[in-house]
């Protein structure tokens, strides 16, 4: 499988400008996170990102946003080249902050892939997604100081301040089939997501039904899952929506390129 490596030199700020998109890897694996968990697809992830969870589990696309500048045609060829793939999976990074996505994924529908894109919500595109998997960050997810793993808490505040927008995540249900993927942390992420649930119910007209709302264990490696998984299956249970595993994780453990 293709890791970050294969990808020629690195450019070190993702956010510079470009023909094209910041691109940090393209492999070939299975879902291993929400509804379609399981089904093998290609993952092209870009480079960059608005927020910065402290748990990030793609550093280099976030905290030190690396990747080489590619052209659409070029990503198009490399999804292809994965004969058995039926399904890719547009992730970053944000990979909503770039305008060029939408062109990737129009350029991926007319090709007859199903597109999923894996979003924090905060961005709204007008684009051909099959399925919007938006993991809205709580405030768990804030770099304060102690968590920070790069610096003494610069992002703390910016984190806090864009890591809900109530009008593109509404935006977002509203037009496409969508799931919320929360990452959980321990117990006390719950009443935040209950009460965002309630808001987003209150600002859509879709509905959103309690197995659209996914609790996903933190973790980014089998240890750490270790450490979350029983805790968040049994809050699923109590609160009635609906768990979803980290495949991959189980799988590969934090392997690249999977
Ligand atoms: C790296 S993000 C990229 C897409 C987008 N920026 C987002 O956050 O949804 C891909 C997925 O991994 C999740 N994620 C990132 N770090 C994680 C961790 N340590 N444990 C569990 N899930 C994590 C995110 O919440 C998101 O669902
Ligand atoms: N196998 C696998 N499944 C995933 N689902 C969402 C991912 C992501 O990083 O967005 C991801 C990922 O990195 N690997
Ligand atoms: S929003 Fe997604 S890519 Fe950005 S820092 Fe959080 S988990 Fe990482
Ligand atoms: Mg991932």
């Amino acid at each position: 499988m293709p890791v970050a490596s294969d990808i020629e030199e690195p450019t070190t700020d993702a956010d510079a400008g470009g023909e094209g998109l910041p691109i940090n890897e393209v492999f070939y694996s299975l879902q291993g996170e929400g509804t379609l968990a399981g089904v093998p697809s290609v993952f092209v992830r870009t480079s960059g990102c608005n927020l910065r969870c402290w748990f990030c589990d793609s550093y280099h696309t976030s905290w030190e946003p690396t990747g080489a500048w590619r052209d659409v045609d070029s990503i198009i060829e490399e999804v292809q080249s994965h004969e058995q793939a039926t399904h890719v999976v547009l992730t970053g990074g944000e990979p909503l902050i770039h305008e060029e996505s939408v062109e990737l994924l129009e350029r991926l529908s007319a090709e007859g892939y199903h597109t999923t894109v894996e979003t924090n919500g905060t961005i709204y595109r007008d684009a051909p997604i099959d399925l919007a998997s938006i993991s809205p960050k709580l405030a768990s997810s804030t770099p304060t100081p102690d968590r920070d793993p790069k610096g003494e808490g610069e992002w703390e505040e910016k984190h806090e301040q864009n890591r809900i927008d109530m009008d593109a995540l509404s935006q977002m249900v509203d037009e496409y089939e969508a799931q919320l993927k929360f990452v959980v942390t321990d117990e006390s992420d719950l009443p935040e997501i209950t009460d965002l649930v309630d808001r987003v119910r209150a600002a859509t007209a879709t509905t959103v039904a309690d197995d659209d709302v996914l609790l996903m264990p933190e973790g980014m490696t089998r240890e750490q899952l270790d450490g979350t998984r029983s805790e968040v299956a049994e809050l699923a249970m109590e609160y009635g929506y609906r768990y979803t595993p980290r495949l991959h994780v189980d799988l590969w453990n934090d392997a690249p390129g999977t």
